[in-house]
């Protein structure tokens, strides 16, 4: 044993062999045996001997105090931020994130970075016009508002703020999520103070300017790929007034939403799950999407769009999607009778109690492709299955009820069930006035009112109560004497490109525009035209009421031929 040791020994740590130090002739093992250690200490001084093994040695041990040394500094570094400082992550998509970048921008500290990146980004707040900072005081700058190019801290570079006394470090990172090589952006704050307070004080303070930017908006929602909610848009609030609808729905509307939210404790007590859904159905272009916007805002509500025909909807990311949702918003499903005819199939497993409705139900023949794995079942699941959002109000929009499933539409589903009619006569009346009433006088003086007709059959107002409505406008509007000849000198005197509309529009006294819009609904069939298309038709009329007038019975005839 001794004879293959000893050279493969000397052959690993000095590179020679006991070849080289014993000829062959001299090989016997009496003379070997005087180099051979004879116990386990000898083993280790013997192998000391050897200067290689030793250099190795002081190698490793050397190697291993600077390692330990590392961790040690380290493991010293982390208690010390952790006790001095307080760190915060936010994440690309989420609602701080935005907060956070859009109060750094504001930061005065912010301006003496030397690092930065430089971007157009909104965060969410809807303000087109972007100045470069220095332009606002330029009377010559290429666009007027208040929004300012967003500095944001460049990526992977730690910039360090003072605010309030307080030392900051900003930390902006790409992390890889997911599949397909996807990153999602990172924002880490490193405060040096022991108190949370203070972190929270700074949450609060972005939060508020956040708003306050924002001013009065609405926040849109729709779900990306990975099926979470990305904050899309601010939208401005549409005042309700400008949506013209038959008398009683905005009312209605507006008062049950307003009682649903204020009634957490009336329906936990009741054990009836706290969700509205309201379906919206008839005519295309008759307000229903605007009325849904106009409430949100009204309810200081954000909107969460589904689209439930969108690419990679299924039954799965419909309601992961449905149970994000936060406690108190508007859940939007527009046109879902497009999803029915496009996309929507029966699960052939569904329940008993949902597979109750007839089986000639349209959408089954109209299904051409089964593209979407989105099932019946799982929407009706998702609307009100145990992972539901309580809280969130529903509505639903169509242009085919008929189309709709009746397990969909059934109380508890979808409440309230509202009809969108063409236009009315009182509703064209209105959206004249809409048009060129000055803002502040705006629409529905109790001098002008028209009488309506209106017949309601209303349920208990519970979740698991329906409501009916269907509004009968009378078509007689008021009459009122035919104006005096249009005042055509004075349409035709505006010409000025420079100047707004309300400035080009001719000064009309609140009486002289009510007779107009009066023979303007006069000449227009009720229930024939949708709000959209006479809203259409008023915009290339913007400044000219009375041409509109004038010409409006031409356009019905030409709108109306086959
Ligand atoms: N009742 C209304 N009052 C005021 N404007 C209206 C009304 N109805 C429609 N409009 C105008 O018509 C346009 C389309 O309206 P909207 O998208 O709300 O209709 P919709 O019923 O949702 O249509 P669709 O069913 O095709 O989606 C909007 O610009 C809106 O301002």
């Amino acid at each position: 044993m001794s004879s293959v040791l000893l050279p493969t020994i000397k052959k690993a740590f000095c590179g020679v062999t006991s070849a080289d130090l014993v000829s062959p002739n001299t090989t016997s093992p009496e003379m070997i045996q005087p180099l051979m250690p004879a116990d386990f200490s000898s083993v280790w001084t013997f192998l000391l001997s050897f200067s290689a093994l030793h250099d190795w040695l002081k190698l490793i041990v050397i190697g291993g105090i600077l390692e330990t040394c590392r961790r040690a500094f380290y493991w010293g570094y982390n208690i010390f931020i952790n006790s001095f400082f307080i760190s915060a992550t936010f994440q690309d998509g989420d609602d701080s994130y935005d907060w956070i970048m859009v109060w750094l921008t504001k930061q005065p500290s912010w301006s003496q970075a030397r690092e930065l990146q430089i971007s157009t980004k909104s965060f969410g707040l809807d303000n087109p016009a972007i100045l470069v900072p220095g332009e606002e005081d330029d009377a010559s700058s290429l666009v007027k508002g208040s929004r300012k190019l967003a500095y944001m801290p460049s990526v992977s570079t730690t910039h360090s703020i003072w605010y309030k006394r307080r030392w900051i470090t900003i930390n902006r990172s790409k992390e890889p999520s997911g599949y397909y090589g996807q990153h999602e952006e990172l924002l880490t704050i490193r405060i040096m103070t022991r108190h949370q307070s203070f972190l929270n004080d700074l949450l609060l303070e972005a939060k508020q300017e956040y708003m306050t930017a924002q001013g009065h908006k609405i926040s849109i929602y729709v779900s990306n790929s990975s099926s979470e909610w990305r904050h899309v848009a601010s939208r401005p609030k549409r005042p309700l007034h400008s949506i013209v609808l038959d008398p009683g729905i905005k009312d209605l509307l507006i008062d049950d939403a307003r009682d649903f939210l204020a009634s957490k404790s009336w329906y936990a007590t009741r054990g009836i799950p706290f969700r509205r859904g309201y379906l919206l159905y008839g005519a295309p272009g008759s307000g229903k999407t605007s009325i849904i916007h106009s409430l949100a805002g009204e309810l200081g509500l954000d909107v969460y769009i589904i689209s439930l025909s969108r690419i990679g909807m299924d039954d799965t990311v419909l309601n992961e999607l449905i149970c994000e949702l936060p406690e108190k918003c508007i859940a939007l499903m527009e046109d879902i009778d497009a999803a029915f005819t496009q996309t929507l199939n029966r699960d052939e497993h569904a329940s008993e109690e949902e597979s109750e409705e007839p089986p000639e139900s349209p959408k089954f023949h109209e299904s051409p492709q089964f593209s979407s794995r989105l099932s019946l079942s799982g929407l009706l699941n998702a609307l009100d299955g145990v992972g539901a959002q309580e809280g969130r109000i529903l509505f639903a929009t169509t242009n085919k009820y008929e189309s709709l499933d009746p397990a969909l539409c059934r109380p508890g589903r979808m409440d309230i069930h509202i009809e969108f009619k063409l236009a009315s006569k009182f509703q064209a009346r209105e959206l004249f006035r809409c048009f060129y009433l000055p803002v502040d006088e705006g629409v529905g003086g109790e001098d002008d009112d028209i009488p309506v007709k209106e017949s309601v059959e209303s349920g208990s107002g519970s979740s698991e109560s329906k409501t009916l409505i269907d509004f009968d406008i009378p078509s007689e509007p008021p009459k009122v004497s035919p104006p005096s000849t249009p005042h055509r000198a004075v349409s035709e005197r505006i010409a000025a490109h420079s100047v707004s509309h309300a400035e080009r529009a001719p000064n009309l006294s609140r009486p002289k525009i009510l007779h107009l819009a009066t023979r303007f609904a006069d000449a227009i069939p009720d229930r024939r035209m949708s709000m959209a298309s006479l809203q259409g038709y008023l915009m290339g009329y913007k400044t000219r009421p009375f041409d509109a007038v004038k010409d409006i019975t031409a356009w019905m005839e030409k709108e109306c031929s086959p």
